[in-house]
């Protein structure tokens, strides 16, 4: 039994999945848990759907887009589309009736009530597709499957009960059936309501379901030949990894590589289950490997993570950053479930460079601004470079403004903004 995990660029159109179908052929003898993002963007749409409701503005036209795209796959996979396209039409009604719930006051749980609707709407269609290329294949819900805390679009795994209720499903699925599909990234809590595990987080459900059944390995299939030193659309001639240790590909996740989302390392780790990532567009090559073993790679592995703000909070009269300045900040940090991606001290002020995720920083912001000044610069990147050498640092300051930098024995890091042209 293995585990397949198809992202967004995996599924994007109709072409694509027609590919995955060709790809789960390559694997006849196998028992398949197959689990799908949604298709493309769609996630994003979603989110932008979702700000313009909340805004007060008619988010119509981008439903009708989004239902456009979907529409045009389903016109392309099926000669006889209608029950599909019945299909479709209930799941986008289901869209709407949960934007209708939404409200700014419960913002986390509204988000991942919408949010959500992407990958049941894109299982719904891969079920119905391979189900019509002649597999033995039944789609089971995630919130069935996976079941955590109610922290909602960041929550937390009820490790015994998701456990008890795979091996549960996937027994009784795998009675009839060769391949089972699920959505990646999403659950339920204990009331039922749907919850999501983090942005990009359906690679942590194909970790969580092979830890869950014990598979021989997993298999997450991307639109890269595998891990490489750099990500080879920012840094031209990145060198493919064959092999990688679990710690090193956490840490690699850990500073924000983007390809491999942070929490799918541990479970895998824990129970010795190898991660492959491949590539849809070569499927037939070994691409990364990622299991135990003890190979020292020495090469400059680079990650650039997008997205960040830097703030730094001064103190307001003429004495120094204390433990106790520093222990308001980290409280505060804490309560917000906000993750430091790297951090600066001085003798009158403290810096950090987090995601720029405006709706925690501007309540983190509100909250400690009568205890410090603060400033803060959004729209930055986060440099890291494992292994570093001088001239590729130097490389990699040109074109840019750097606002902090920091050595160690084997990392660089500098939070930067490209320079506009
Ligand atoms: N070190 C890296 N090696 C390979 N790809 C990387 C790396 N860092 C970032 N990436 C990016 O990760 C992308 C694939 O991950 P992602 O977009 O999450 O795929 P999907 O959504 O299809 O699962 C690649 O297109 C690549 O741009
Ligand atoms: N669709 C979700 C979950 C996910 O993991 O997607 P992808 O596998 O395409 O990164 C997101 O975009 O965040």
């Amino acid at each position: 039994m293995q585990v397949f995990k198809f992202g967004g660029a995996s599924i994007k159109n109709a072409i694509a999945v027609k590919n995955i179908a060709a790809i789960i052929k390559l694997f006849p003898k196998e028992k398949l848990v197959i689990v799908v993002s949604a298709m493309g963007k769609t996630t994003n749409a979603l989110e932008e759907i979702l700000s313009t409701f909340l805004n007060g503005k008619n988010p119509e036209l981008l439903i009708s887009n989004l239902y456009e795209n979907h529409l045009s796959i389903v016109n392309n996979l099926f000669p006889e589309p209608e029950l599909v396209i019945q299909k479709l039409t209930s799941e986008f009604k289901k869209l709407e009736e949960s934007l209708l719930l939404c409200s700014k006051a419960k913002y986390d749980a509204s988000y991942d009530s919408v949010i959500s609707r992407g990958e049941f709407i894109s299982s719904m269609i891969i079920e119905s597709f391979l189900i019509q290329e002649g597999f033995l294949a039944k789609k089971y819900d995630a919130p069935l499957w996976i079941k955590t805390d109610s922290n909602f679009r960041d929550a937390t795994i009820n490790w015994p009960l998701t456990e008890a209720k795979i091996n549960k499903g996937v027994q009784e699925g795998f009675k009839e059936n060769n391949l089972l599909i699920t959505q990646g990234f999403i659950g339920s809590d204990n009331k039922d309501n749907i919850t999501t595990l983090g942005r990009e987080g359906s690679d942590f459900t194909a970790a969580i379901i092979a830890s869950s059944l014990h598979t021989n390995s997993v298999t997450i299939w991307k639109d890269v030949p595998g891990i490489l030193n750099a990500d080879p659309k920012k840094i031209q001639d990145a060198i493919l990894y064959h092999e990688l240790s679990y710690r090193e590909a956490a840490e690699m996740t850990y500073y924000g590589a983007s390809v491999i989302h942070p929490k799918t390392i541990k479970p895998l780790a824990n129970k010795n289950i190898p991660l492959l990532v491949k590539s849809f567009q070569d499927p037939t090559k070994s691409g990364t490997i990622i299991h135990e073993c003890k190979v020292a790679h020495h090469i400059p592995c680079i990650i650039i993570k997008e997205k960040q703000c830097l703030i730094t909070f001064q103190v307001t009269d003429f004495t120094f950053i204390s433990e106790s300045n520093l222990s308001d900040i980290f409280s505060a940090i804490d309560r917000l479930h906000i993750k430091i991606n790297m951090m600066q001290n001085s003798a009158i002020s403290f810096s950090i460079c987090v995601n720029d995720d405006w709706y925690k920083l501007e309540k983190l912001i509100s909250g400690l601004e009568d205890k410090f000044d603060i400033l803060y610069n959004r729209e930055l990147e986060l440099i890291t470079i494992k292994n570093y050498a001088d001239d590729l640092i130097e490389r990699l300051k040109k074109d840019r403004n750097i606002y902090l930098e920091q050595k160690t024995r084997k990392n660089f890091q500098m939070v930067v903004k490209p320079l506009e042209n």
